[in-house]
């Protein structure tokens, strides 16, 4: 019956909701100190009683703004039935990132680009909550606009038919790696019980983030690969910490504990930078990984073609949603770039999971080289938290994308008015 109703959206609600995370120094790194997880929270309603829920992921300060720019978009989205927005879902995409007076804000870039997430996000929701895809159906929702010299469309629904690999995913799960046991902020002790913990639990791949202090780095670094030995996996990660020649002579001073990549070493808009990291440190065996702070599918393409990246880690929150990472996902596939998603902060485990996992049942099939991250923190939050067994995402079982949130937590953490902050000095 669901399938049948058009689901006219006649409300949208953006919530800023934070989390006080810096407090404990959870998601800390050298460029981010004292992140604050937070989200401007989407709720779309529609005349028959579905409802979408999306968010976008932020530190904390400047959600507000964030919220502004979602309430920009909402006249472009309240009205529409939801089979009117996703039989053109191109289209849609278009009408979000395009408007001829809003794109001046981006175009698909920054704040405006985050808030075209959280509404996307809801409206993917919503559709999930109603229906299966086709292939085509999914091609058709991808706007190919600048991306056509690496994909068009015949291209793109060639590689989605080929790969069909669901079983193993619904036994095993999707291989994650965790980021949890070495925030910046955290001291050693702290590094060395939540890594025997983490060990315990079965996880054979850590990150670590470094950038901040040398000596500091080493220390950690030789922590942490004696805890976890020789035959598991350490990335390190610096979050635009460096630049260029600083990156490469640094990154040399820990290839000692043979990091599987450096993650964001320098700005995330230089693309040549990144190539010249990704030559300088091949003969080392350290592969360059970035994309959380990728703006947009075009940046994604450059990188690709310039062979700048070895891990192209797609974002749920900073692309313009499923639309905008499906053509990334393709794009990597063609370059043979294997995909491992950005996913700290508050929400984005969530939704990455569905993403990784469409990459492997229909784009990839591939799990070398392959993980996708997990952290740790928020997800009690949830209506439907992530589920990790052995250190693989197993896939979720509810309709949706994932990012309900429970009331009661969006009341409590509303900012500045909810009782977590009310009585708080920040
Ligand atoms: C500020 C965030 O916690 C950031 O450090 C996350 C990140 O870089 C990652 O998970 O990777
Ligand atoms: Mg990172």
């Amino acid at each position: 019956l669901l399938d049948k109703m058009l689901h006219k959206i006649i409300n949208l609600t953006v919530r800023d909701v934070r989390f006080p995370t810096s407090l404990d120094q959870h998601g800390s790194d050298a460029m981010h100190t004292d992140p604050d997880y937070s989200a401007a929270y989407v709720v779309l309603d529609t005349d028959s009683g579905l409802t979408g829920f999306g968010l976008t992921f932020t530190l904390g300060k400047g959600t507000e703004i964030v919220v502004c720019a979602v309430e920009a978009l909402a006249r472009l989205v309240v009205g529409k039935c939801l089979q009117e927005i996703v039989s053109d879902f191109r289209g849609f995409y278009r009408l979000l990132t395009s408007d001829s007076q809003m794109r001046w804000l981006g175009p698909e870039k920054g704040v405006i680009h985050l808030a075209t997430a959280a509404v996307l996000n809801a409206v993917w929701d919503l559709w999930a909550r109603t229906e299966g895809k086709e292939p085509k159906q999914l091609v058709s929702c991808i706007d190919f606009r600048y991306i056509t010299d690496v994909l068009t469309e015949e291209e793109a629904l060639d590689l989605l038919v080929k790969a069909q690999e669901e079983d193993q995913m619904q036994k095993e799960g999707y291989p994650a790696y965790t980021t949890s046991c070495a925030w910046l902020g955290y001291p050693d002790e702290q590094l060395k019980q939540l890594c025997t913990d983490a060990l315990k639990s079965g996880w054979t791949r850590f990150k670590v983030k470094v950038g901040a202090d040398l000596e500091d780095d080493v220390r950690r670094c030789r922590i942490i690969r004696q805890m976890i030995g020789p035959d598991n996996t350490l990335m390190i990660d610096a979050n635009q910490r460096w630049d260029v020649a600083e990156a490469i002579s640094w990154v040399s001073k820990l290839a000692e504990f043979r990091p599987l990549w450096i993650e964001e070493p320098t700005s995330p808009d230089d693309i040549l930078g990144h190539a010249a990291i990704s030559k300088a440190l091949a003969p080392l065996g350290i592969g360059v990984a970035t994309g959380e702070q990728c703006q947009n599918r075009v940046m994604f393409k450059q990188f690709l073609q310039a062979s700048a990246l070895q891990f192209v880690q797609i974002d749920s929150c900073r692309l313009g949603s499923v639309n905008e990472n499906l053509a990334v996902l393709l794009m990597a596939h063609k370059f043979n770039v294997p995909v491992c998603p950005h996913a700290g902060g508050v929400g984005l485990c969530e939704l990455v999971q569905h993403l990784i996992l469409f990459d492997y049942i229909c784009v990839s099939a591939d799990l070398r080289n392959r993980m996708c991250e997990y952290v740790d923190h928020l997800h009690e939050h949830f209506t439907c938290p992530v589920v990790i067994q052995d250190a693989h995402y197993m896939p979720p079982k509810d309709p949706g994308y994932s990012c309900e949130m429970l009331e009661s937590t969006v009341q409590r953490h509303q900012y500045p008015e909810g009782n977590v902050w009310k009585n708080m000095k920040k």
